[in-house]
């Protein structure tokens, strides 16, 4: 399994697509707009900045829980499951929400022994439970919030709430306090203010090399199938996404 994770609008989302294109592999996202539940709880959830937090904070996160649960008991199954979201951001969130005091003690206690429990009912599935590998995209908080702008979703406009700059920047720096303290698999960091796998077909072709390395190195690809990645890589066919 792999995690991508970064804070909001780091391209989680995209960089999942584009690996699991390349890699013909599965991909779970987490689908806001599709998913009614978790869609209508992000509309309450940043309804009104710091007190609708408050208000929705840990229910917010038990929606998420429950979403991200169903995902990974199927993701568990496969080979090289890419999953653009996952119980280890959601528990980012969760802390950054309940170091706050967005959510209270008692919540977040709540929250957490559901997570474990999660987590436990899945270890020890083929491939442990546990990502084999976590890609961080670490993004400057400025470029971040050029992004959260340019996809231009309603709930997440600063021209509507400025007072989400507060928020946003709190959150970049939970997900780099994270990377700092992570041990649970290996990580590697791509720096997004660098490499724009979106728009530039090198770009592209440099991130993919960089993680399905990686991925030789975990003996999660072989050394055969990433030669052929890269010939594919050469060929272009990835560039459909520019
Ligand atoms: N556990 C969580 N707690 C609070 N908000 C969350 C949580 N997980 C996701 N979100 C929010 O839900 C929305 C998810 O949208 P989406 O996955 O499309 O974007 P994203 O998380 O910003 O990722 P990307 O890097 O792909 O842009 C974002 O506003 C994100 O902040």
């Amino acid at each position: 399994m792999i995690y991508i994770l970064g804070s909001i609008g780091a391209g989680k989302t995209s960089l999942t697509k584009v690996l699991s294109e390349d890699m013909q592999a599965p991909a779970y996202y987490e689908d806001v707009e599709g998913n009614g539940m978790i869609a209508n709880m992000l509309q309450k959830f940043y309804g009104a900045g710091v007190e609708s937090r408050k208000r929705t904070g840990a229910m917010l996160q038990i929606a998420f829980l429950t979403f991200r649960y169903q995902q990974l008991k199927k993701a568990v199954t496969q080979e090289n499951a890419i999953m653009d979201s996952s119980l280890e951001s959601d528990f980012v969130m969760a802390s950054q929400l309940h170091k706050h005091g967005e959510i209270d003690d008692v919540d977040f206690n709540v929250y957490v022994t559901l997570s474990q429990e999660m987590q436990s009912n899945v270890n020890g599935s083929p491939w442990n439970g546990f990502p084999d590998l976590a890609v961080y995209l670490k993004i400057d908080p400025d470029h971040e919030i050029d992004e959260i702008q340019s996809r231009g979703r309603d709930m997440e406009d600063i021209r509507e709430k400025p007072e989400l700059v507060d928020y946003y920047r709190r959150v970049n720096t939970a997900y780099r306090d994270w990377a700092k303290g992570y041990t649970r698999s290996s990580m590697i960091t791509i720096d997004r203010d660098r490499y724009d796998f979106m728009h530039s077909a090198a770009d592209r072709a440099s991130v993919l090399d960089q993680i399905e390395t990686k991925l030789v190195d975990l003996g999660k690809l072989s050394p055969q199938a990433f030669d052929a990645l890269q010939a594919q890589h050469a060929d272009g066919p990835i560039s459909k996404f520019a």
